[in-house]
């Protein structure tokens, strides 16, 4: 089992955990569903395991933003992560309204999906910080990539927004029990590899599948074409054209968002931030 940091829980030691009887049920039957849980996917190596790692990385403990000073800060409440006020010190959000990655969001077809809430307003020095996080030349304060190994089974890390968001890993190599796992799912991360051209038919396959499970026919998506630090011989736009995904999203029943990021350098983090926070506002 990987572990990614934070709250990682092998399926194994998932009580009642099979490999086909997620959290929650008994072996072989329909698993309990979990509110604000988030399913996390995409085939092996395109970079999962390392955004949760940065998406931890991106609220250290007990300090507030740096040069800030002001009334918000970060703050770890138990094993979860969120920004307080000094006056009301408990997990009030997190999330961000920059849009350093894209912003393209389908609609799908009217009426499946509730639209997004919007978004909390942020105090300036917490958009200063994610700013200086997410810089575009990999030198900001992320620092260097933390190892990650392939995940065999699933990671599941807890982060707190409007309130507690379970974001689940499954490793590509578990592609064939996911489906195992779509009735948790509510809110659907899905990530493909821009460096990697030849993997993209294969990533687009398993697009279309979970586009079409009926489990997860109201969920929440977001598509994350990530290492876009790296140079490629496509672009991400060509990449896109090449698997129809405006035509995707058009079709879809779920409301689709899709971003450009970087796990690496932290560019499009507080994208995925932002779209968690939207997807698990409070009332949902
Ligand atoms: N250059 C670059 N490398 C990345 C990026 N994201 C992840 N990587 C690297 O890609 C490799 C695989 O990353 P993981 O996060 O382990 O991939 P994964 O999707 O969790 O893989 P599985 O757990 O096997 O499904 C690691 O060496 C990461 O450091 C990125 O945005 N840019
Ligand atoms: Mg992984």
């Amino acid at each position: 089992m990987s572990s990614p940091g934070g709250e990682a829980r092998p399926m194994a030691a998932e009580p009642g955990a099979g490999l086909a009887s997620p959290r929650g049920g008994a072996t072989g039957a329909e698993p309990a569903r979990v509110a604000g849980m988030c399913l996390l996917l995409g085939a092996a190596g395109v970079g999962k395991s390392l955004l949760v790692k940065r998406l931890q990385t991106i609220l250290p403990a007990g300090r507030g933003p740096r040069g800030g000073g002001g009334a918000w800060g970060w703050a770890r409440f138990g094993g979860h992560l969120g920004w307080a006020t000094r006056d009301s010190p408990e997990a009030v959000g997190v999330g961000v309204a920059l849009g350093a990655g894209e912003g393209a969001r389908g609609s799908g077809r009217p009426g499946r999906s509730p639209p997004p809430l919007p978004a909390a307003p942020l105090p300036a020095v917490v958009l200063d910080r994610l700013a200086q996080l997410s810089s575009q030349d990999g030198k900001g304060d992320l620092g260097d990539p933390p190892p990650t190994r392939p995940t065999v089974g699933t990671n599941l890390t807890d982060i707190v927004a409007h309130r507690k968001i379970t974001i689940r890993e499954l490793g590509g190599c578990m592609g064939p029990i996911w489906p195992s796992y779509y009735g948790d799912c509510r809110a659907l991360l899905f990530m493909v590899d821009a460096s990697n051209p030849t993997q993209l038919s294969a990533s687009c396959t398993q697009l279309l599948g979970l586009l079409s499970a009926e489990p997860l026919a109201d969920a929440q998506v977001l598509i994350l074409f990530n290492k876009t630090d790296l140079s490629c011989y496509m672009t991400v736009e060509e990449m896109k054209s090449l698997i129809r995904l405006p035509d995707i999203i058009a079709c879809a029943t779920q409301t689709i968002t899709v971003a450009d990021v970087s796990a690496r350098t932290g560019t499009g983090l507080a994208t995925v931030l932002q779209w968690l926070q939207d997807t698990h506002g409070a009332g949902r």
